[in-house]
């Protein structure tokens, strides 16, 4: 990971000067999804950056020790082995970033990765995922207790509430001690975007964040309406430039929500790299929070290998 943020005090006229310019952001995104991601035969190795950029998620109700050590084991092997070695990248230790899965199965994601000598960092989301409407006190227990099992990184939500009604200071407040409570542990940021109404919301709430010391803003939990959508994206990325050129430091960004596709995973890479670099395109800085997205990835990569798409998908990537 990247050094950590350490935040700064909250500033609230630089925060409530923001206006995001709607048109000029819908504008940017059209560009970026337009962009011919790149030649055909450096997609296969932009896929495989794609695939150590995803924290592989599983949550779901229905999450059993079980699936989560099925997870565990896709997370450390992403793609087979026979496509890694016809690519030559068989001996690169390819793996997901990390696993992210509910604070009640930390426990199982560890013991997993441990017994398979695996160094996957665990990703807990917490504080009342997805909604966050729990009291301050048991989403405060929750960081504490998935920190406690062993996960080294946690997605936190934020109030929602608190930012809808322009209570800025109150959102600050809450995310410093969330990011106390996390000790040692990397706090990912999810702003909910589908839920804050205005993209001048999103950008003051990016901004509240980094400045309550966030290692990483994420834009969605994946069970909003509407999760990680390339304006959103804008807004965002442009905002962790703007507080790297204020403060000097570095956060990370993270879409999540409803990314499925190889396709989408380019253009997630490529607005990351016109945004914001080539130093953000590693998994230190830049995660692709998904749990339906690496099937994709490794049927075009099997196309990219052997020239045919396995029979049970018929569909080719545009
Ligand atoms: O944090 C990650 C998201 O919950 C994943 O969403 P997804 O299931 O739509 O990929």
């Amino acid at each position: 990971m990247e050094e950590r943020n350490p935040g700064m005090d909250l500033d609230l006229e630089w925060v409530s000067k923001v206006r995001v310019n709607t048109q000029a952001v819908l504008k940017r995104a059209q560009q970026v999804q337009g962009r011919k991601v790149a030649k055909k035969q450096w997609q296969a190795a932009w896929l495989l950056k794609a695939v150590t950029c995803i924290d592989l998620t599983t949550l779901s109700g229905d999450d059993t020790p079980s699936n989560v050590h099925r997870l565990c084991m896709k997370a450390l092997q992403p793609i087979r082995h026979d496509l890694l070695k016809s690519m030559d990248m068989h001996d690169k230790g390819i793996t997901t970033a990390a696993v992210c899965v509910y604070p009640s199965r930390v426990a199982d994601a560890v013991r997993s990765l441990k017994a398979a000598n695996s160094s996957i960092p665990v990703a807990s989301v917490a504080t009342g995922f997805p909604a966050g409407q729990t009291p301050l006190k048991t989403r405060l227990e929750e960081v504490r207790l998935a920190v406690e099992d062993g996960a080294t990184e946690i997605d936190i939500v934020i109030n929602r509430t608190l930012a809808l009604t322009g209570q800025w200071a109150g959102l600050y407040d809450e995310i410093r001690q969330f990011r106390k409570a996390c000790g040692d542990a990397h706090m990912k940021t999810i702003l909910a975007v589908g839920e804050l109404g205005t993209f001048t919301n999103v950008y003051k709430a990016s901004l509240v964040s980094m400045m309550a010391g966030s290692d990483f803003i994420k834009t969605s939990t994946g069970k909003e309406s509407v999760n990680a959508t390339y304006p959103v994206a804008i807004v965002m990325v442009r905002a962790i430039r703007d507080y790297y050129l204020k403060t000097g430091h570095k956060v990370g960004f993270k879409p999540a929500g409803g990314i499925r596709t190889a396709q989408e995973a380019l253009v997630w890479l490529v607005l990351m790299k016109e945004e914001l670099g080539d130093q953000w395109l590693t998994p230190h800085m830049f995660r692709l929070g998904a749990s339906s997205l690496l099937g994709d990835i490794e049927r075009q990569i099997y196309h990219y290998v052997t020239g045919r798409y396995p029979a049970h998908y018929e569909l080719p990537m545009a």
